[in-house]
Parts: C-alpha cells; sequence; structure tokens
C-alpha cells in the first residue's frame, strides 16, 4: 500500500502546535489558533483524501484529480465540511451512512431512566442516528487481551459499525518480539508519523491501520510498547512506564480522528471518544485543557466506560508534569490519601488520579452493568471514588456487556470436542468427556464436573475457592481450574492437583481455546468474585449450557437469575444460583445445591441449561443501549468546555 500522506503532514499535527512553545507556536498565537489550524487542515485535506474501498480498507493510491468530482462517483462520499458559527471545521460531511447524522425523529427517553429501556424501542439492526465513534483501550481482542476489557472492544466496536456508525478503535501495537505473533500483521503502516508532546519531551508515534468487519482499527507503535510480558507487565510485575505508555496512548489517540485519513477521510472534530479504564482515562483531561481552550473538539463528546475501579492509575503527584497537560489542571487530577492509607509520617499522600481525572471531565460516566453502577456510589464499592461518583449520578448509566455470538457458539466453536445446541445438547456430553480426557480425570459422565476460569486475584474471591475446595472435593466431584495470576494461587493449584489426582485440575496459564473447553465441557462454573463490574464468564457459560454458581454482586447479580423450582407451576425458573454474602460456608451450600440437582432432578438440570442458553446476550442488544447514551451525551453542552 502507498502511503497515504506526506508525513510532513502529519508530523505537523495539531499537538506539535499546542505541546510545543516554538516558532511555529508564536505563530499560532500571532495568528489565532483557529484560523492557524484551518489553513493546517485545508492543506492537510488536500493531500489525504484518496477513494475509499468498502471492506478492503485504504486503496491503492493517493487519488491525483479533484476529490469531490471522484468521490462523489461513489455512493455519498465527501459532501463538504461542517462549520460552526465562528468559521472553525467541527467536522465533515463523509460518507453516509458512517458518520453521517441522519436527521430522523428518535425516541429519547428521560436521560436519567433506564438505559435497558432503550432496548426494543429503536430499530434493532441500524442506528437512527449515527456517530464517529474512537474507542480508546489497552487491550482489544483478537489483538491483544488479558481479560474481559479486551473481548468488550474487540467486539462492541464491531456491533456498533454494523448499526452504522463509523468507528475507530485506537489501541498500542504491543510487539513482544516473537517471529511467530502475527496479530498485526495485516495492520499497516499509514505513513502518518506524529509528534506528541509529554514526559518532558516530543515523542514520536506512528499508526498501523487495519479495517476489519467495518472498524478502522488503529496501532499506535512507540518503543514503550516493544517487549515481551502482557500489556500491563511480565514475570517482574507492572511495568515501570505504564503511565508513560498510557500517556502517550491517549495523546495519540486526541490526533488520530484529526490527522489519519482513514479510509480517505478524517474522522473530524465532531466525534465521541470512548475511554475504556484508566489507561484511556487522560483523554477527556485532554479534550478539556488542551483542545477546547484552543476550538478545537468543541462539539466532540467523551464518555468514560469503567470496567473496573479497582484500578486508578494513580501515580506520586510529581508525575502531573510529565502529562502534557497544562499547570493549572493539576486539581483535576489531584488526589490526595486519607491519613489512615498514608505509608509513613512524611508521606503527604499526595498523588495524581488518571480515572479520577477522567471522572470529573468526562461527559457522562458508564459501567458494563447497571448494578455495578450503583455500587461504585457505595463506600464499600467506589474504592475511595464513591463521592464523586455520586455527585455525577445524573450522567451516570450502566450497560450490561454482550458477548461475541460468533466466537462464544456451541453449535460452531472450532475449539471444542462436539456441537451442540438448545435443540439437541448431546454434543455436550461429548466434550465433558473429551474435557475429562484431556485433562487426565476418570471419564464419567454421573460426575458433576465443576469448573472456574479467571484472573487468580483478590477480586476474583479466589482465596474463597481455595477455603472451600477441600471440603467440597469430599463429595463425589470432580474441579477443574484455568488461571494464572498470583503466584501463592498458582501453587496452590498445583499442590491440590498433587493431592487430589483424581478430582481436581489446576491449568495455570492463559489460554483461550482451554477457557471454551472447559465452558462447554463442564455442568457448573463457579464465580465466587469480591466485586464484579459485568463478568463474561458466566455469560459464556450460559450460552454454552453450563450452570453458574455465584456469588450475588454488580453484573453477576444482573445477569443470574437464581434458582426457582416451584416457581412455573413446578416447571422453574432461573438460569443458576446466587448467594450472599460471600463467605466460604455460603459458597459451599449453593454448589452443594447445584450438585444435588444436578443428580436428582435431570429435568430441572435441563430446564436451567435451556433457559440459561436462550437467553439474548449480543452485542446488538447492548450497542442499542449505548446508542441511547450518545444521543443523551450530545444533547448536552460539553460538560468541561
Ligand atoms: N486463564 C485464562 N485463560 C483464558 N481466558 C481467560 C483466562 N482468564 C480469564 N480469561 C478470559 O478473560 C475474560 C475475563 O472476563 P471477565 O469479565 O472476568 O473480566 P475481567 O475481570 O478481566 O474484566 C473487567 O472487565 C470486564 C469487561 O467489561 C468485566 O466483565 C469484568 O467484570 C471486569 O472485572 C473472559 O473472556 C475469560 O474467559
Amino acid at each position: 500500500m502507498a502511503a497515504l500522506q506526506t508525513s510532513s503532514s502529519c508530523q505537523n499535527s495539531f499537538a506539535n502546535f499546542v505541546g510545543r512553545h516554538d516558532k511555529r507556536f508564536s505563530a499560532i498565537r500571532q495568528v489565532g489558533f483557529a484560523s492557524f489550524y484551518r489553513q493546517r487542515r485545508r492543506k492537510l485535506d488536500s493531500v489525504c483524501i484518496v477513494s475509499r474501498s468498502y471492506g478492503g480498507g485504504f486503496s491503492a493510491s493517493q487519488d491525483e484529480s479533484s476529490p469531490l468530482e471522484d468521490n462523489n462517483k461513489e455512493k455519498g462520499l465527501l459532501l463538504g465540511e461542517q462549520r460552526d458559527g465562528s468559521g472553525s471545521v467541527v467536522g465533515f460531511h463523509l460518507i453516509p451512512p458512517s458518520g453521517e447524522e441522519k436527521l430522523t425523529e428518535s425516541t429519547v427517553s428521560d436521560p436519567d431512566g433506564d438505559v435497558s429501556a432503550a432496548v426494543g424501542t429503536e430499530d434493532q439492526l441500524s442506528a437512527s442516528v449515527t456517530y464517529n465513534i474512537v474507542f480508546v483501550t489497552s487491550e482489544a481482542a483478537p489483538y491483544s487481551k488479558t481479560g474481559g476489557l479486551g473481548d468488550v472492544c474487540g467486539s462492541l466496536p464491531i456491533a456498533l459499525a454494523a448499526r452504522g456508525h463509523r468507528v475507530m478503535v485506537v489501541s498500542p501495537k504491543y510487539t513482544d518480539g516473537n517471529p511467530l505473533n502475527k496479530k498485526f500483521a495485516n495492520a499497516l503502516d499509514v505513513g502518518c508519523p506524529t509528534k506528541l508532546y509529554c514526559f518532558g519531551g516530543i515523542q514520536e508515534v506512528s499508526f498501523f491501520h487495519e479495517y476489519r468487519e467495518g472498524v478502522d482499527w488503529v496501532f499506535v507503535d512507540h518503543p514503550a510498547y516493544h517487549r515481551p510480558g502482557t500489556p500491563y507487565g511480565d514475570i517482574h510485575g507492572s511495568f515501570g512506564d505504564n503511565q508513560f505508555r498510557f500517556t502517550l496512548l491517549c495523546h495519540a489517540a486526541c490526533e488520530a480522528p484529526l490527522v489519519l485519513p482513514l479510509g480517505g477521510f478524517t474522522y473530524g472534530e465532531k466525534c465521541l471518544f470512548l475511554a475504556n479504564d484508566w489507561h484511556a482515562g487522560l483523554v477527556p483531561v485532554l479534550l478539556a485543557a488542551k483542545y477546547r481552550p484552543h476550538g478545537v473538539y468543541k462539539d466532540a463528546r467523551s464518555i468514560l466506560i469503567i470496567h473496573n475501579l479497582a484500578h486508578q492509575g494513580v501515580e506520586p503527584a510529581v508525575t502531573y508534569e510529565n502529562l502534557g497537560l497544562p499547570s493549572e489542571w493539576y486539581g483535576a487530577l489531584e488526589w490526595v490519601f486519607p491519613n489512615w492509607a498514608r505509608k509513613h509520617a512524611l508521606d503527604t499522600g499526595e498523588t495524581v488520579n488518571v480515572l479520577k481525572g477522567a471522572i470529573v471531565t468526562a461527559d457522562r460516566l458508564l459501567t458494563v452493568s447497571q448494578g455495578y453502577s450503583w455500587e461504585i456510589t457505595t463506600p464499600e464499592g467506589g474504592n475511595g471514588l464513591h463521592e464523586l461518583l455520586s455527585s455525577r449520578k445524573a450522567v451516570l448509566n450502566g450497560i450490561t456487556n454482550g458477548l461475541d455470538v460468533n466466537e462464544w457458539d456451541p453449535s460452531s466453536d472450532v475449539h471444542i470436542a462436539s456441537h451442540y445446541s438448545i435443540d439437541d445438547l448431546s454434543g455436550k456430553v461429548k466434550c465433558k468427556a473429551a474435557l475429562q480426557e484431556e485433562l487426565g480425570l476418570p471419564v464419567r459422565s454421573d460426575c458433576p464436573l465443576i469448573g472456574f476460569i479467571g484472573r487468580l486475584d483478590f477480586q476474583k474471591g479466589v482465596d474463597i475457592l481455595l477455603s472451600a475446595a477441600p471440603e467440597l472435593l469430599q463429595d463425589d466431584v470432580q474441579f477443574v481450574m484455568l488461571g494464572s495470576g498470583e503466584t501463592q494461587y498458582e501453587d496452590w493449584m498445583r499442590h491440590m492437583e498433587s493431592l487430589y489426582r483424581d478430582k481436581f485440575r489446576g491449568w495455570v496459564g492463559f489460554n483461550v481455546p482451554i477457557s471454551h473447553r472447559i465452558t462447554a465441557g463442564c455442568d457448573i462454573l463457579v464465580m465466587p468474585s469480591r466485586f464484579e463490574p459485568c463478568g463474561l464468564n458466566q455469560l459464556y457459560a450460559m450460552r454454552y449450557g453450563t450452570v453458574p454458581v455465584v456469588h450475588e454482586t454488580g453484573g453477576l447479580k444482573d445477569t443470574v437469575e437464581n434458582f426457582n423450582p416451584y416457581a412455573q407451576e413446578g416447571s422453574g425458573e432461573g438460569t443458576g444460583w446466587t448467594f450472599l454474602p460471600l463467605s466460604k460456608e455460603n459458597l459451599l451450600i449453593a454448589l452443594k445445591i447445584a450438585i444435588v440437582t444436578y443428580r436428582e432432578h435431570k429435568s430441572s438440570w435441563e430446564g436451567l441449561m435451556k433457559r440459561g442458553m436462550s437467553r439474548d446476550y449480543s452485542w446488538n442488544n447492548a450497542a442499542v443501549q449505548y446508542e441511547q447514551v450518545f444521543q443523551w451525551a450530545f444533547m448536552d453542552p460539553p460538560y468541561v468546555k
């Protein structure tokens, strides 16, 4: 692919002008930023426009002829610039249906109301109003994944694009040096190196791009992303420069809609940023502190999506000056720990908290289930931010995650031994036998097989499982765990395996095919999470006819309906078991009831399996609710102008 743009045009990006106190910056001050920026944009546009090839990403070459003439030959391409009253370019009428707002009447319900009410009131397959959406995330499957964040940011963008939105996902291009790692093989250099100002100097990143399933996957490349390990650390712990790595991501993501001619056209300034977790938390702060004061992104909106409030991106206060933010914005990120949380007498508790900065600057806040959106406003679930979050309750909603119904489909899953569906469950028995055989457990269809998949840490309640396991394994059951995390739990799994050769298997590591086989082969999936913003494994389990037993918290409470054998004139209702409060005893009671039901009440068990399998967990369902929140975001002026 030919480079789409001269690198010099990209290097003179907005960030340079704002960040560098050089000659060009004084030129901006002299002519006024908006008009300087307009001139740059015209120049940029004149070299950027190429014809768009749908579904295939970029076309092969730069178009020499008049872009307007040629592009109009294709259905609805460049229609012209959108300007505001001052003449500043706020976006482009680009390529309907993606990115073009159709001014149709929409049913906007009460912004303070229940988002899930949006489902069923809108067209189920396409949006009535579409947006230019920019996801910013530290992981997106299949390119990078350490957990549920990767799943969500790998699937939701595709669902939104399918509904007509123009969607870009900006994430780092992690390279571990392994030549066999081909995850980014289809991503091509856009030829748009861009200079960003942070951490005391100019940082140059380049952008790689792959157009897949209707989404512009954009990968920020920088040497800081080139190293073995996960996106966040390696066997020695978290990377010491994570604040730098994700600050860079946020700066790059803010530039991307302005400078990247994806499919021939920039996304423009009137876009909607979806900042996921603290790694993307500087995005709303940058919009407010760096861009809007110069008239840029005045019509953009930002939504912070909280997948896990436990991680906030907290660093010593002195690091503030590295973030590339004006000094007067320190208060937005300032976070002072209470006395009891300080380590020693000289510790002033002063830090910068990136997630807090996002909470106070984003236009709206979202969590990944309704239950969790309430929990984070309480002292128990707010991780110190509950008061702040409560103060923004009016713009805080929760939308339950969906799942990738193509990847997680028992009737076509490439990882499992036999396919099955709600109409013919016989394949599930074969999956169970195949899993038992693979793990070296006795192959017994009558023995309840219990599974656990997840990070081995405090959140997932592994310590509770650990204390309950010896008693559980007194019963005639088999138990398999897949996970990695804290060494003490990994060692415990190995120890349990040596103690209970015929009953327990622990798989230490991160292995997606095995996770599918456990989900399909087990009868019961246990999730004693201490807190769970949404949880995906219980959704996968239900879709595979595996009955979840979960702590009644957050998204687990919202998605697993407790079994009631007496309801529906004795035919029962519910999709699993929930228990509360979290304790070893309550976990064991719930598991024992599940085991007895499995053994002695076959028709009840089949009812549980089938009700779980018939639930709609598609991303389209969630996407409709997201659109409702998008509409609310654009109804209000920017929260921080
Ligand atoms: N060892 C292993 N091998 C293979 N696959 C493994 C694995 N360990 C975990 N996984 C997979 O990683 C994902 C984990 O999903 P969770 O919803 O439990 O997310 P997590 O806690 O990471 O994320 C946060 O974000 C998500 C997304 O919003 C929320 O659902 C969640 O509550 C919140 O804590 C699942 O796809 C699971 O199968």
